[in-house]
């Protein structure tokens, strides 16, 4: 890989401030939590750091409502507390990637207090206002759209009404961010993770939606998810922000719907838009027809064929993000794997597969300690804005509270946010957490794991040691064996007379499948025999 292309064999942690590291005691974590914790990442062996949102906040969505891009919000320390950070994650030879979140504001930021002062305001179009709105739903429940009665005229937030639009078509936004953006890496940072970056161009004269049956809303996303300028943007972005620069940054960029062939296109770097992006087609694969909400049965052999669709389709041309969980998601050994018996096998095997494939692997906070969804006790126990709108209009359209709570239980995006479990005794504040640290911190965390051999922190250390140091891990071809076996998720990966089989039984029925070469890794100690349940194995031929 040339230094140019650093991110292809990277591993990227992402860091949910509020929850890492808390140092001072107000149950909310900071910067400086996490610098007290950099030996742990160095530790891991992870390439790159990146953090969700730190900048100032009324903290509607938890700081993905940005009032200030341009200040780290007290809760979380300052702007030296930040470049300390950053200068310690140097030197100990880590990079960091800041979340860049443009699609919306903070209806507190100065731009949207000026927008909606009148009319007449020269920043009235940096934002989406009309005098009526189209049938579009938000995606927190709900209308798009807000009246602004001094204004009297409505404005466009696809996320919450605290987080309005930001109008791309306006030259003076685009200059505006880009120049943040510049500040940013002059300040020393590595790259964006971009916020739903793939949103930001909307169809002209922002049509209608196909209606949805049951609601008052229509589908906007088709006339928002992939707008007539998205390429345009992201080129014009990469060309004012990176152009010219010596150094090489990693992007990715957030794309709800993306599908592989828009993948291609964003991610070819002939084009110099983005290194990659996150697709969502395994994280929707247990969602029913109406939603996220609506619990479907994951099937093993989907999950198979649409990871190896995104394999296959941005094998020549582009490269691929790979990540089972993130803030929005629900943990992943809870989802695809077993939180019960098989814990901690079945988050080795999920780390396993996930590894092994072609692309950038990218470990959410917890998830290399094996952490579980947490099983919020009633809704007074929820804090996540999209949870709690959710459960607000599902009560109104006349579903049980049971019901709605069991859908958040299931997936909601607080089963993602719950404190790092450093300790038996949680170990994340002196504090009262700002969110309930899951009990099962007596069992899982990273005291009982780290230099523990078997523990899931080691497999996975062990894992990313893989990827540093076989080059096959970064830039062997990716083929799926026996796609149609219910319980088996097996590949090959090919580079330059190395031949690496991956094969990990999902089930808890022993499950034969005999493999040739050396045995590399696996987390159970080394056997012939059937796969054992929730085993993986990887085995090598030169
Ligand atoms: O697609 C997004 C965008 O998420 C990004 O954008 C959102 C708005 O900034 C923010 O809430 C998220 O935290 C950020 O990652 C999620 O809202 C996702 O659809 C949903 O949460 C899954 O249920």
């Amino acid at each position: 890989t040339s230094n140019a292309e650093w991110w292809r064999s990277a591993v990227v942690y992402q860091v949910y401030p509020r929850s890492f590291a808390d140092s001072d005691g107000d149950g909310i974590g900071d910067l400086l939590g996490i610098r007290s914790r950099l030996d742990y990442l160095q530790n891991l062996d992870v390439d790159v750091i990146w953090l969700s949102p730190i900048y100032c906040s009324p903290q509607d969505d938890n700081g993905y409502d940005i009032s200030d891009y341009e200040a780290i919000d007290p809760v979380f320390g300052t702007l030296d507390d930040f470049d300390n950070l950053l200068a310690d994650v140097h030197s100990r030879g880590m990079k960091l990637v800041m979340d860049l979140v443009v699609n919306h504001t903070s209806d507190e930021h100065p731009w949207f207090v000026e927008s909606a002062s009148s009319r007449e305001n020269p920043k009235r179009d940096w934002y989406v206002w009309r005098d009526q709105p189209n049938n579009w739903e938000s995606f927190f429940s709900g209308s798009a759209w807000q009246w602004h009665d001094e204004t009297e005229q409505h404005f466009l937030h696809l996320f919450s009404r605290k987080q309005p639009d930001l109008n791309w078509e306006n030259g003076d936004v685009r200059q505006s961010i880009y120049a943040m953006m510049r500040w940013w890496l002059d300040r020393g940072v590595d790259g964006f993770r971009m916020d739903v970056i793939n949103l930001i161009s909307k169809d002209p004269g922002l049509p209608n939606g196909k209606p949805i049956a049951g609601t008052p809303f229509g589908d906007g996303f088709p006339h928002f998810s992939y707008g007539p300028r998205v390429h345009e943007y992201l080129q014009e972005m990469n060309e004012s922000v990176f152009g010219g620069r010596s150094g090489t940054y990693l992007t990715v960029g957030e794309m709800p719907g993306v599908t592989v062939e828009q993948a291609q296109r964003f991610t070819d770097p002939a084009r110099g838009e983005v290194n990659m992006v996150f697709q969502f087609e395994h994280v929707g694969l247990d969602h029913g027809p109406s939603g996220k909400w609506e619990a479907r049965t994951l099937d093993l052999v989907e999950l198979k064929e649409s990871m190896a669709k995104w394999q296959q389709g941005l094998g020549d041309v582009g490269w691929n993000s790979l990540y089972w969980n993130n803030h929005d998601q629900p943990r992943a050994v809870s989802r695809f794997g077993d939180d019960g018996e098989h814990r901690e096998k079945s988050a080795q095997a999920l780390g396993a597969i996930l590894h092994l494939q072609r692309g950038t692997p990218f470990v959410y906070q917890g998830e290399e300690l094996g952490m579980t969804n947490v099983h919020a006790l009633s809704i007074d126990h929820v804090s996540d804005i999209e949870s709690l709108n959710f459960y607000q209009s599902a009560l109104a359209a006349g579903t049980s509270q049971e019901s709605a709570m069991a859908s958040i239980q299931r997936i909601g995006r607080d089963n993602a946010r719950t404190p790092m479990q450093w300790g038996p005794t949680g170990g994340f504040s002196d504090g009262e957490p700002w969110i309930a640290l899951n009990p099962n911190t007596t069992v899982v965390n990273a005291a009982a794991q780290v230099g523990v051999e078997g523990s899931v922190f080691e497999f996975y250390r062990t894992l990313i040691a893989l990827r540093h140091e076989v080059p096959a891990v970064v830039h062997g071809d990716f083929r799926l064996v026996e796609p149609l076996h219910p319980t088996l998720f097996a590949f090959e990966r090919r580079f330059s007379g190395t031949l690496l089989t991956v094969a990990a039984n999902f089930g808890t029925a022993p499950l034969s499948y005999p493999i040739a070469g050396e045995w590399l890794l696996g987390n159970y100690e080394q056997a012939e025999g059937p796969l054992r349940p929730w085993e993986v194995r990887i085995y090598r031929q030169d």
